[in-house]
């Protein structure tokens, strides 16, 4: 079933399929980019950083404009918030019903290997942005309407949620449509593999410590089972393994710039991608609380990030709780 078909089948917002298809369309586009790697510069380095000190790819930006193009072109959407922008980009309709939220370009350092990146879309309802500006875009989590990733790998894929269920649907190249082929996904609720950057262990909090030493003791220790490690340095492709075979997505908070809440940032990676676990019945935290219910402060703010099966996000909680000796938080 054609993604169109599909929107019209299970929702009844039009603006909203109209949106989704605009993703779509911006996601062909930055896929046919990326599949010519050099002969397109993909790899090239701008001397522009964006507002998180981050030195810009050639196609962070490129990314950024085709998506942007393809958002205003939509007619349903009143402004964009980027990750390569400082400030949300408005639209003329600024009426429009909708406010998106996005990572134009995630796993950016992947591109130089030709490894996988992503985009990922977090879609709000437009509460007056022609008011409130910019404070428009700090809704938690929990009010999105859809969420979104292109995953541009060996397949080009893009995973949503418009709230019922998580689908995953696949480019065909040839007629550039994209094609249901897993529907209503489900994360199951254990698991014996995680993800994590271990390069940053002795940076972690004591409930950080305490977990990542018990997998890797695996069946000698407590647990009682071996556990696995991955890491691909992508969020996008980290995620999608998990909607795929199950397991936990780590980014927690540490020390290594303690004024940083974490790397990840709450708006256009942790929400969305929040948004899209839950509705396959994993789950989301901060550490302590559910990432989907954080009131936002700001823009471009930093979130620990702990997702995935949910044995296990409810095991690092009680940790984490434990760790602050608050009374646990009980489910
Ligand atoms: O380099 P690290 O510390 O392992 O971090 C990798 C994480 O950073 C990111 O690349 C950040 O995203 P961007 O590439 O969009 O900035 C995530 O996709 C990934 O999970
Ligand atoms: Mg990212
Ligand atoms: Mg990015």
């Amino acid at each position: 079933m054609q993604l169109e078909v599909f929107l019209e089948k299970v929702s009844v917002n039009h603006g909203l399929n109209v949106l989704v298809s605009h993703l779509a369309q911006a996601g062909i586009e930055i896929a046919a980019l990326i599949r010519q790697g050099a002969l397109q510069g993909v790899t090239e380095k701008m001397t522009s950083t964006n507002v998180q000190g981050e030195t810009q790819m050639k196609l962070d930006i490129r990314s950024h404009e085709l998506a942007v193009a393809q958002l205003r072109a939509s007619a349903v959407v009143a402004g964009v918030l980027s990750e390569e922008e400082d400030h949300p980009v408005l639209f003329e309709t600024l009426d429009a019903p909708f406010l998106v939220s996005m990572d134009p370009l995630d796993g950016s350092s992947n591109l130089a290997i030709n490894g996988v990146v992503g985009s990922i879309f977090s879609v709000l309802p437009n509460i007056g942005v022609s008011t409130l500006g910019e404070q428009a875009f700090l809704q938690p989590g929990q009010d999105q309407r859809a969420a979104a990733y292109l995953m541009y790998g060996p397949a080009t894929l893009m995973v949503l949620t418009l709230g019922q269920g998580t689908h995953v649907f696949t480019l065909d190249h040839d007629s550039n449509t994209f094609m249901l082929t897993q529907q209503t996904v489900q994360i199951a609720e254990e698991t014996s593999e995680f993800a994590i950057n271990a390069s940053n262990q002795r940076y972690w909090a004591p409930a950080m410590q305490r977990y990542i030493n018990e997998c890797l003791q695996g069946a000698d220790g407590l647990r009682g089972r071996d556990f696995n490690m991955r890491w691909c340095a992508s969020m996008v492709m980290d995620v999608h393994r998990i909607l795929t075979r199950g397991g936990v997505f780590l980014y927690p908070h540490d020390c290594k710039q303690p004024v940083r809440a974490g790397r990840l940032r709450l708006l256009y990676e942790a929400n969305p991608m929040s948004l899209l676990v839950s509705q396959a019945g994993g789950e989301s935290i901060d550490g302590k609380q559910p990432i989907l219910a954080i009131q936002p402060d700001s823009c471009h703010q930093r979130v620990p990030v702990l997702l995935g099966a949910k044995q296990e996000i409810q095991r690092l909680r009680e940790y984490h709780w434990q760790d602050s000796d608050h009374p646990q938080a009980t489910d």
